[in-house]
This record gives structure tokens, C-alpha cells and sequence, in this order.
């Protein structure tokens, strides 16, 4: 399609081919101003028409580059005659990729994330852009920690084309395990039974960042920006993620798709949910203190082989931590790299060493170093599934013949601090289960 058009009153030749639309604007010294958006990046296409007016208005919405990694909502407006108008909006309906965008969403908001804005940044930065796009969505907001499966229960997850959840990664990780949960039951999968093997959800997971750390969408995006991750959500693309599932005591306790860290990661994550009152301090304060009451904790770790069979390993010893990134952490080039949808965990078994070097070590991971594991007291080892004993760890056995743990260990499961009772529990990573919206363009 190919017309003359006016844009804020200068003379402009429109083009649009497979691939792009381009302006060609006249500018007044003679030389012309070329303007190319991709039909990749358009997120919309409008019309406009004005009472008592020859000209009409076709408004092109699109996603252009703003600071950094992030994604600003622009708007180009193209006036002309009526039916080039028409002509160019035609035009837009059969070159757009439209059917591949998602349409209709349940949106399941936190209002107690981070400073307590999740469900403002949804309806002042999110919703209006998914009207524009046309795009359907009803809201739940969450009434309590235990309240997310109650978001799915009277849903049908064909008439989805998404989730989008509007909060932290904790949020992130409650509402997984809900999607996961509800998804397994429809197929007959026993979630209870960690040798179960898990079906991926039907449809992509969108995180909108509205907690304190939001790590999965900035990993993902190189972004905490809500609307660069709802532009991500729009334009439809996705990346698959891997999923760890935790049991203990023959219960599943829950999913985690960012961290899952046993030892001195637990007992950080636990003093940090404790002083909730201090705001994002706590996430610098509490781990420094942690860190100077560092425990070592006798463990016997099992691995199950990268590949999934063969003989596991075992590794017995005192460590402070064990743990795994579900986003691993790579070492490629001068910083880490975050990658999504690994084949194997990475594991990171930390043992007795000088304060200091602990103290290094740590900050170079906070930092993404490269070297950051390069340390004689990091093991590191690459496994499908693992097994945590505590062999020396005291515990009593109720009246009904449960046993249990006295000392209280904790696991950091995407930020929120789980309470291991049991003198053995399991995790095991689940690939590509979960699908996220957006693609990593900033490696
Ligand atoms: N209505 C609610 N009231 C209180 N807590 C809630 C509510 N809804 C969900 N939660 C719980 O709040 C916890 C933390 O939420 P979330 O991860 O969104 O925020 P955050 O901790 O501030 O952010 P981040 O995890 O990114 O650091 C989650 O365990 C979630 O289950």
C-alpha cells in the first residue's frame, strides 16, 4: 500500500510492505526524513474520524527503544483522505501478524507486593495499553498468601491465551504452582508424587513487575519496567522456563522458577520476610547479618546425573548452603548471564572457608562476576534432581509416629523462606513447563 498522507501538519508518502511501514516526510529545506516502525513492534492500528471533517486519522501504535533495555508505548498519527485511510488500516489487518498476539488474559494481582502498587501500576500503565489492543482480561486480585489457587477455580483454561501476574517473584512463583497444580489435575497427573512427570501449561505466563526484587522480569527482559513487560506481553513472543518442584514428607511444598537455596539462602530470606516493616533495606541488612551467624549444616547431598539416568552421586559433608538457580546464572565473558530454560540445575554446594572469602564470593555473585563460583570452597556440580539429607540433625517423633526436625532450617524458594521439617527432602528440575512472555534481546 502506498499514499499521501499529513503528520502534524507536514506532508508525508506512506509506505507499508511485508515487513515495515515507512514516512517518507517532506521537510521544508528539501531533504526527506525517513520513518520505519517494523510491523513486528506495531501494537495496534486505530482510526480516527473527525465530524465536518474531509480528514480522517489512522493511529499506529508501536513499541520503540527507550532507555536502556526498556520499551516506550509511541504513537504515530497519519492524516489524510477517508478512504486512503481506510485503505491503510486495511492494509494493516492482513500484513499484521495479529493472530499470533494473545487475546484474552486473567490478570492475578498481589496488592500487597513490594510498596503495596502492583494493582495501580496494572490499571494505570498495563490496562490501558491492553484496551488499545483489544485485548480482553478480568482481574483477581489476591485476598491473602494462600488465597492464589482460588484465582483458577472456576476458570476454563481453553478460553485463556494467558496469565498475566501483577507482583513480585514470590507472586510469580504462588501463581505457578496454582497454574501447575490445576493444569496436572486436568490430565491426571499426581503432583503429590515427586517422580510424577509434570505437562506444560497451555498457554504463556506474563510477569508484571510490582514487588521489590521482580528478578524474573528483569532477567528477561533487562527491564523492571511494568510496561516494557506488558508491550513484551502484547507483541506475543515467548521463552520457555524451567520449573523446580520441592517434597518433603511426601507433600509437594511448592514450585520456584527463579532460586532455590538451602542453608544460608533460607535463613537469609527468613530473617528478610521477618522485618517485612523495613522495606527494601532489609534485602542489604538481613543477609549481611545472616552472613555473620553463617552456619555449616552436616548434609548428604545425592545427585541424580545431568542427563536423568544413570548412578547418582553423593556428596556427604558440613556446608553452609546448597543451592540452585531455576534462571541459572552462567559464567560466559566478563558477567554472568541469566538463561532461561536450561537442560540441567547448576548446584553450588558452599563449604567451611574464611568469613572474608565468603563475604567476596557472595558479593561477586550480587555484582554477576565473572568467577563468581571460581572459589576452592564452591563445589559446583550439574544435576537433573537432588536429595538433601540432614544426617545429624536432632529430631522427635510425635504421638502419631511423625518425625520431625528441632532446629529449624529454612529453604529460599523464589524469595519466600520454607520451613524444612523433615530430615530429607527433594528437588527436582522440570523443563520447559512453563512458557514466558517476552524474549531476552539484551545478552
Ligand atoms: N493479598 C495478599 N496479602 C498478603 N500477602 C499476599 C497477598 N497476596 C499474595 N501474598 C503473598 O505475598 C508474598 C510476597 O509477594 P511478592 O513476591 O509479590 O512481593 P515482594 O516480596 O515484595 O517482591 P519480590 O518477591 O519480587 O521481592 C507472596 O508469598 C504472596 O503469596
Amino acid at each position: 500500500m502506498r499514499g499521501s498522507f499529513t503528520k502534524r501538519g507536514r506532508k508525508c508518502d506512506v509506505t507499508v510492505t511485508k515487513t515495515h511501514l515507512k514516512c517518507t516526510l517532506k521537510n521544508n529545506l528539501g531533504s526527506n526524513v525517513l520513518w520505519s516502525v517494523s510491523l513486528d513492534d506495531i501494537l495496534a492500528v486505530q482510526t480516527q474520524s473527525r465530524d465536518n471533517s474531509e480528514l480522517n486519522s489512522v493511529v499506529v501504535h508501536y513499541a520503540a527503544r527507550g532507555k536502556g533495555h526498556s520499551l516506550t508505548w509511541a504513537k504515530l498519527v497519519l492524516s489524510g483522505d477517508p478512504d486512503l485511510c481506510k485503505e491503510l488500516n486495511n492494509s494493516f489487518a492482513t500484513t499484521l501478524p495479529e493472530r499470533l498476539r494473545p487475546k484474552t488474559f486473567l490478570v492475578v494481582i498481589n496488592p500487597n507486593s513490594g510498596s503495596k502498587t502492583a494493582g495501580r501500576i496494572f490499571h494505570k500503565k498495563v490496562a490501558p495499553l491492553l484496551r488499545t489492543c483489544n485485548i480482553t482480561f478480568k482481574v483477581y486480585e489476591t485476598r491473602g498468601p494462600d488465597d492464589t489457587p482460588n484465582a483458577f477455580q472456576d476458570v476454563d483454561f481453553s478460553e485463556l491465551d494467558g496469565v498475566l501476574c501483577v507482583g513480585g517473584d514470590g507472586h510469580y512463583s504462588k501463581v505457578v504452582t496454582a497454574l501447575v497444580d490445576k493444569h496436572q489435575e486436568s490430565v491426571g497427573a499426581d503432583v503429590k508424587d515427586p517422580d510424577a512427570e509434570l505437562r506444560p501449561l497451555p498457554f504463556p505466563v506474563g510477569v508484571i513487575p510490582g514487588g521489590s526484587g521482580n528478578y524474573i522480569p528483569f532477567y528477561l527482559h533487562g527491564s523492571r519496567d511494568p510496561l516494557t513487560a506488558a508491550i513484551k506481553v502484547v507483541l506475543g513472543n515467548s521463552t520457555p522456563t524451567n520449573i523446580v518442584a520441592v517434597h518433603q514428607g511426601g507433600k509437594l511444598e511448592g514450585y520456584c522458577g527463579l532460586i532455590c537455596g538451602f542453608g544460608l539462602f533460607g535463613d537469609m530470606m527468613y530473617s528478610c520476610e521477618r522485618t517485612r516493616w523495613m522495606g527494601n533495606l532489609r534485602y542489604t541488612v538481613m543477609p549481611l547479618k545472616r552472613i555473620f551467624s553463617r552456619r555449616l549444616i552436616d548434609v548428604t547431598v545425592e545427585l541424580q546425573p545431568e542427563s536423568g539416568s544413570g548412578d547418582w552421586q553423593t556428596i556427604s559433608g558440613s556446608v553452609y548452603s546448597v543451592d540452585t538457580g531455576v534462571v541459572d546464572l552462567a559464567d560466559r565473558g566478563a558477567k554472568l548471564v541469566p538463561v532461561f530454560g536450561d537442560s540441567a540445575m547448576t548446584v553450588h554446594l558452599a563449604s567451611q572457608c574464611p568469613l572474608g572469602h565468603h563475604i567476596k564470593q557472595l558479593s561477586k555473585v550480587q555484582a554477576w562476576d565473572s568467577g563468581a563460583y571460581d572459589f576452592d570452597f564452591v563445589r559446583t556440580e550439574r544435576t537433573s534432581r537432588f536429595r538433601i539429607s540432614l544426617p545429624n540433625a536432632q529430631t522427635t517423633t510425635s504421638a502419631t509416629g511423625e518425625t520431625s526436625l528441632e532446629e529449624h532450617f529454612y529453604l529460599n524458594l523464589d524469595g519466600e523462606a520454607l520451613l524444612i521439617h523433615k530430615p530429607h527432602f527433594d528437588v527436582r528440575l522440570h523443563t520447559g513447563v512453563v512458557t514466558l512472555f517476552g524474549t531476552q534481546q539484551h545478552k
